[in-house]
Formats: C-alpha cells, sequence, structure tokens
C-alpha cells in the first residue's frame, strides 16, 4: 500500500508507526498521520520517524490507499464525519479502535474494504500480538497486504469479529498487565531489601526469560511452573500466597471486566449514522 494515513497520533497510532518504519515494512515517507488539536505530538511523530503531516486542507486523504483509524472509540464517529467527505471509495480502512463494530465504521465511511485489528503497544518492537478480522467484502489483496503490515509490528492471528472483545482483553490490554505485575514485584523485592537498579535487572530478565521459556520449549506453563516449584521450597511458599490471596479469580475477573468493558465500548459508539 502506497500511501497510509494515520487518523489519530495517541500511543497506540505511534506504536504502530514506530513499528513499521522500524521493520522498514514501508517507507516513512508514504505515512501520513493527522490528530484533532495537539500539535506538539504531531511534530513530536514527524521528528521521531521522518513521516509526513496531513495538511490543513487534508488532500492527503484524498489519495490514501489505506486509513488507520486510532482515535478513540467516543471520538471516531465525529472524525468519520470529518474524513468521509474527501475520501476515495478504493481506500481500505484498519481499524485499532477496542470494541467499535466494523458495522459501525461501514456506516461511518461507507461499503469499502475494512479490517479491525487489535494490536498492543508492543508493536513499537515489533512485538506485537494482534488479532485481526475483516469486513466480508475485502478484497483478498488488500488482505493480504494488512497482514504483511501488521505482521510486521509482531504476530496476527484471524480472528472472528466477535472475537476480538477477548483478544482485546487478553492481548490488547495486556502489557498493562504484565507491567502491574512488574510494578508489584519491584515494590516487594525494595521492601524485602534488594536496590531498586537491581531488582528491576532481575525482574526484565525473569519476565523474558519465561516468556521465552514458554516459546521456545512449547512446554504446557504449569509444567514449567511445577519444575520451577521444589516441594515444600520457597516457591511453594510464593504460590500458596497467590493462591490464598485469590491469584486465579482476580485474572479471571481481569479478562471479564476488560472483555465487558470492550463490548459496552462497542455498544456505546456502535450506532453511528452515516455522514455520506
Ligand atoms: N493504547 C493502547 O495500548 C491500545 C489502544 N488501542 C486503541 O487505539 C485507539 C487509540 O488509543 P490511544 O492511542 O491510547 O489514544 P490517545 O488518546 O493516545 O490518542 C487518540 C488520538 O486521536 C486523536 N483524535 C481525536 N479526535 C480526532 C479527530 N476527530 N480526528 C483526528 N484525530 C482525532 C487525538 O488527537 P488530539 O490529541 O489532538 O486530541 C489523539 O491523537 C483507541 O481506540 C484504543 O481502543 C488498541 C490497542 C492498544
Ligand atoms: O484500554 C483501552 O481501552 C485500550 C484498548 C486495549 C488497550 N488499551
Amino acid at each position: 500500500m502506497e500511501k497510509i494515513v494515520f487518523v489519530g497520533a495517541g500511543s497506540m497510532a505511534e506504536a504502530v508507526i514506530a513499528g513499521i518504519c522500524k521493520q522498514k515494512s514501508v517507507d516513512s515517507s508514504s505515512v501520513y498521520v493527522m490528530n484533532r488539536s495537539d500539535d506538539d505530538r504531531l511534530r513530536h511523530l514527524q521528528e521521531s520517524y521522518g513521516i509526513s503531516l496531513v495538511s490543513s486542507n487534508r488532500n492527503e486523504l484524498k489519495s490514501a490507499d489505506l486509513i488507520v483509524l486510532a482515535t478513540k472509540p467516543k471520538d471516531v464517529q465525529v472524525a468519520m464525519e470529518q474524513i468521509v467527505p474527501l475520501i476515495k471509495k478504493e481506500t481500505v480502512v484498519l481499524s485499532v479502535l477496542a470494541g467499535v463494530p466494523i458495522s459501525a465504521i461501514e456506516l461511518g465511511l461507507g461499503l469499502r474494504g475494512i479490517a479491525r485489528s487489535m494490536p498492543n503497544t508492543s508493536a513499537a518492537i515489533g512485538k506485537s500480538a494482534t488479532g485481526v478480522a475483516w469486513n466480508s467484502i475485502i478484497d483478498k489483496k488488500d488482505k493480504q497486504q494488512i497482514l504483511t503490515l501488521l505482521g510486521s509490528i509482531g504476530i496476527v492471528v484471524e480472528v472472528e469479529e466477535d472475537q476480538l472483545h477477548a483478544v482485546t482483553a487478553l492481548s490488547g490490554s495486556g502489557p498493562a498487565y504484565v507491567y502491574y505485575l512488574a510494578e508489584a514485584l519491584e515494590k516487594a523485592a525494595i521492601q524485602a531489601g534488594i536496590d531498586q537498579p537491581i531488582a528491576r535487572e532481575l525482574i526484565i530478565q525473569t519476565l523474558d526469560g519465561a516468556a521465552s521459556m514458554m516459546q521456545k520449549t512449547q512446554e504446557e506453563p504449569d509444567i514449567l511452573r511445577k519444575n520451577v516449584t521444589s516441594p515444600g521450597g520457597t516457591t511453594e511458599a510464593g504460590i500458596r500466597a497467590l493462591s490464598e490471596g485469590g491469584f486465579q479469580e482476580a485474572v479471571q475477573s481481569c479478562i471479564q471486566g476488560a472483555e465487558t468493558r470492550s463490548r459496552e465500548l462497542g455498544k456505546a459508539n456502535g450506532k453511528v449514522k452515516s455522514s455520506s
């Protein structure tokens, strides 16, 4: 896809832009970005990644091959109303919005090829775990090009559209759960007498090592856990405390709560009226 325009310039847009520019899956000169009002933010993206800004007459939208919708769900209706008069019918749309259904984008931007995806912020370093679903009329070639683009920022799995709520809860929000765990581990480590920089180093390597073990050995996580857990040893004591603290239940509520929120965002932002 020759020309890609990002509508929205926040954290997720930056993660995808950083990923595709660093992986060189697109030429940064063919990437454009626009937002609502934050000019400093646009300058930061321009300077950091060598991409271009959509000009005030928004002419770049007219020749876009791909538009990446990256506003907050609550802002997407206004954004779509603003861009729909400008975009040609061949332009394909890639949404990264949580919850918002493809049908809402078809209503807002007209019937065209649409991909609804859920990447995560690790896209910035080529490590996103992305789910994607398609509308029925998307062209095979466009699908392949989007898969290649998303594949350049990490792994990508095709799912049914309804499953994207669960994907959002799991891997879209997932990095935040891991950072939350890291924060908790670091606090506890400091309390136990380890210096903060050393605690940080040990935590990063432990998370990285455990993830790599799962990936490289393809072993079940419960087996890997048991390999660490000596009978009557330290891990057993630690896991017991987690279990007594309701660890499994908390994780289940976490995913359920996030999935429910994704469905709510879809309902709140899904009934947009066509402005074309
Ligand atoms: N953050 C994450 O980890 C993930 C986020 N997502 C999804 O990505 C989307 C963006 O999230 P995030 O990047 O965190 O949000 P941010 O709030 O960081 O960014 C939102 C962007 O949308 C822009 N915007 C708002 N209205 C318009 C408009 N009418 N026209 C053009 N741009 C507009 C804002 O511009 P301005 O600042 O000028 O107001 C801002 O640049 C959300 O829908 C979210 O569900 C998906 C996966 C992960
Ligand atoms: O918190 C959110 O709503 C977005 C979607 C997934 C990650 N961040």
